[in-house]
């Protein structure tokens, strides 16, 4: 079981809340403004240390309050052993992350808590900017192998170098050609890790999709961010004028992408607002059922709003594939009698009512 026990304080209007919740599924139901969606951030403060809904973390902790609290026991190895988890966040910007007893970092905490939110924000990895599928693609690379961040940050390091060099406008030669050198090596392996993550999951995802819209094909496909059949080392050549007069790194990594297409049109032109909403599903219970292929745990998925864009028959198949995913779910909800009858008998389902940012007995 991945979280057994969750305690918050002072998030948004959540003053102070415990609750022992479903390995399986979790309803958190309430009206409008009871805490739900505030509920689910806090989770997600827990094991990623920042908000879905904001940049600005100081909105999440409680008005007249000076910092907020997540803490957890929590079965991170899904061995049976339960440690203390615990994320503390002031209005001065200071994180405190504490794990069995000990102080730990961004990113171990995110390998422990491996986290999908599907909210309303969700629809940007079909709708919204290369950098969101980028997004979506790394948190897959960073959970399937252990070399990814250091080369992320080594990347993301050389990139910024290259692009200062760019701006400075006079670059000589030599010094062009180590950091080139440097760029290349850096683009082409973690080129290597996105293109071989995208090979398992396109399996994954075609048949999640498959099964959840009748038969419907969508082409998944991987963009590295260069002309491959040029290889990186002539593209850097011959945009090399382009990117002096710009500034910047015109191509390499930091501009792939993910490409979603429908009968050769893209999916975010094509598709329905609900159907919208089922390839994102698709894509993050994909994304879920690949993490257990590869680590043997499951990660925790955080719905807001379930039953918004999606009928009936959708919704009851999503759930389905939620109970196969063998994850931990915090699903939120208005009428937690839309979300009732899903549900096989062997699904432990747990209710939580909010009102007013605390919960209330059924
Ligand atoms: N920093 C804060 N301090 C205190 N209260 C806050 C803070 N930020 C937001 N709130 C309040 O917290 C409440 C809970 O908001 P939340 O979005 O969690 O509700 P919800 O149950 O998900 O609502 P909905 O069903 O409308 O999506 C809102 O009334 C909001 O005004």
């Amino acid at each position: 079981m991945p979280i057994s026990q969750l305690s918050v304080k002072a998030i948004r209007n959540l003053t102070e809340l415990s609750l022992s919740p479903s390995p399986q599924i979790n309803i958190i139901h309430g009206i409008n403004g009871s805490g739900k969606s505030s509920l689910l951030e806090a989770i997600h403060m827990l094991g990623l240390c920042r908000s879905f809904r904001t940049n600005k973390l100081n909105h999440l902790i409680q008005s007249d309050q000076s910092l907020c609290t997540v803490f957890a026991q929590l079965d991170a190895m899904g061995s049976g052993v339960n440690q203390p988890v615990g994320v503390e966040r002031s209005l001065q910007g200071d994180n405190r992350i504490r794990y069995a007893g000990n102080n730990i970092d961004i990113t171990t905490l995110a390998e422990l808590l491996p986290i999908q939110v599907i909210n309303s924000e969700t629809f940007q990895i079909l709708d919204g900017s290369p950098a969101i599928r980028r997004q979506f693609i790394d948190w897959g690379v960073f959970h399937a192998d252990a070399s990814f961040i250091r080369l992320w940050r080594g990347f993301r390091r050389v990139l910024k170098q290259r692009n200062s060099l760019l701006k400075y406008g006079k670059i000589d030669h030599r010094i062009r050609a180590v950091w080139d050198k440097e760029f290349i090596g850096h683009a082409e392996q973690l080129n290597t890790l996105r293109e071989s993550y995208i090979d398992l999951l396109k399996p994954e995802f075609d048949k999640i999709l498959n099964d959840l819209l009748d038969g419907m094909k969508l082409d998944l496909s991987f963009s590295s961010g260069w002309d491959k059949k040029r290889g990186l080392d002539q593209v850097l050549n011959d945009n090399f004028e382009r990117d002096l007069k710009q500034g910047y790194t015109s191509a390499g990594p930091q501009r792939a992408d993910l490409r979603l297409k429908i009968d050769g049109h893209t999916a975010a032109e094509r598709l329905s607002r609900g159907q919208k909403k089922v390839v994102v599903s698709a894509l993050k219970l994909a994304q879920g059922f690949l993490f257990y292929k590869l680590n043997s745990r499951s990660c925790i998925y955080l719905i807001d709003d379930l039953p918004s864009e999606l009928d009936q028959q959708h919704s009851r198949l999503f759930c389905n594939y939620l109970e196969k995913a063998a994850s931990q779910c915090f699903i939120t909800c208005v009428d937690k009698t839309v979300l009732s009858e899903y549900w096989s008998s062997e699904t432990e389902v747990s209710f939580f009512n909010l009102h007013e940012g605390a919960l209330s007995t059924p």
